[in-house]
């Protein structure tokens, strides 16, 4: 037959190194492949805690979604294999790590970076988009940088295949959008609206709508409580940015599309990576 029959992997063809972090459902260790000794981050489940949380069917679907998308800001998964209690994804090794570290390290970053991680984002959720494939968990934790620096949008312990459904919520509520903390049925541009969250807090270090608690970030959410700190000193070409998509109606957003043409992207995002 044409394609080469899937390679049967086992825990045998790996060497375990580091752990990495915490995914969800597991721990990511470094892993290297015996023979080809090819560097691969190492994600293990265990079967008992999908049986628990009865996601089973989330990870197959997550496994059929995952094969078919294939693009420079998205991590690979280029496999997957079980034991009698574990299932073991075989992911791409980000060798820059979490960019949550860089963000925290640094504070905030350059205009041109943010510009740049921004763009990266928008190409790699509009080919998620054509696939018909909506991530809704974009957060900085969520984002790696390969050894070039370049964005890889990681865990997708939440996508789903199909038009939006509804989502439990789970971990901080800073990223969400109005329509998705109002629990209503909610369509792509929840990504978009995330874009906004995302490109605030890497030119100022912290998200727009954070609070000491959920009840005050739900309340800033709701009234698009929006407002630019004096100092670090931003460009009036990103506050644009971010208030064309940080818009309470959905409808009202910057597509995709027009976030990669916006001035602020042209001028500052660096287009290769
Ligand atoms: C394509 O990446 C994924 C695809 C799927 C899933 C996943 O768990 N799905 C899932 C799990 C249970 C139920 C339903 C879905 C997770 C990831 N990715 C991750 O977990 C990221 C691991 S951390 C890391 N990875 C590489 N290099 C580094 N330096 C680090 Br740190």
């Amino acid at each position: 037959q044409t394609q080469s029959p899937k390679k049967q992997w086992s825990l045998q063809d790996f060497e375990i190194g580091k752990p990495l972090g915490k995914g969800k459902f597991g721990r990511v260790y470094l892993a290297r492949e015996a023979k080809s000794k090819y560097i691969v981050a190492l994600k293990v489940i265990f079967k008992e805690q999908l049986e628990k949380y009865k996601i089973q069917h989330q990870l197959k679907r997550e496994m059929e979604i995952q094969s078919g998308l294939r693009h420079p800001n998205i991590l690979r998964l280029y496999g997957w294999f079980h034991d009698s209690e574990r299932i073991f994804l075989i992911l791409e090794y980000a060798h820059g790590g979490e960019l949550y570290r860089e963000l925290r390290k640094r504070g905030f970053l350059s205009e041109n970076k943010a510009a740049t991680y921004i763009l990266s984002l928008a190409q790699a959720l509009a080919f998620c988009h054509e696939k018909d494939v909506i991530h809704r968990d974009i957060k900085p934790e969520n984002l790696l940088l390969d050894h070039e620096g370049r964005l890889k949008i990681a865990d997708f312990g939440w996508s789903v295949q199909s038009r939006a459904k509804r989502r439990t919520m789970c971990g901080t509520l800073d990223y969400l959008a109005p329509e998705m903390v109002e629990n209503k049925a909610h369509d792509y541009a929840v990504d978009n609206w995330t874009l906004g969250i995302l490109c605030y807090e890497f030119l100022y270090g912290v998200p727009p709508f954070e609070a000491e608690n959920q009840t005050d970030t739900f309340r800033r959410i709701m009234n698009v409580d929006l407002s630019f700190p004096s100092t670090p000193c931003v460009s009036t070409e990103a506050k644009d940015l971010i208030l064309r998509l940080l818009v309470k109606d959905s409808s009202k957003r910057l597509s995709l599309q027009k976030i990669m043409e916006h001035p602020w992207i042209v001028k500052n995002a660096d287009p290769t990576s």
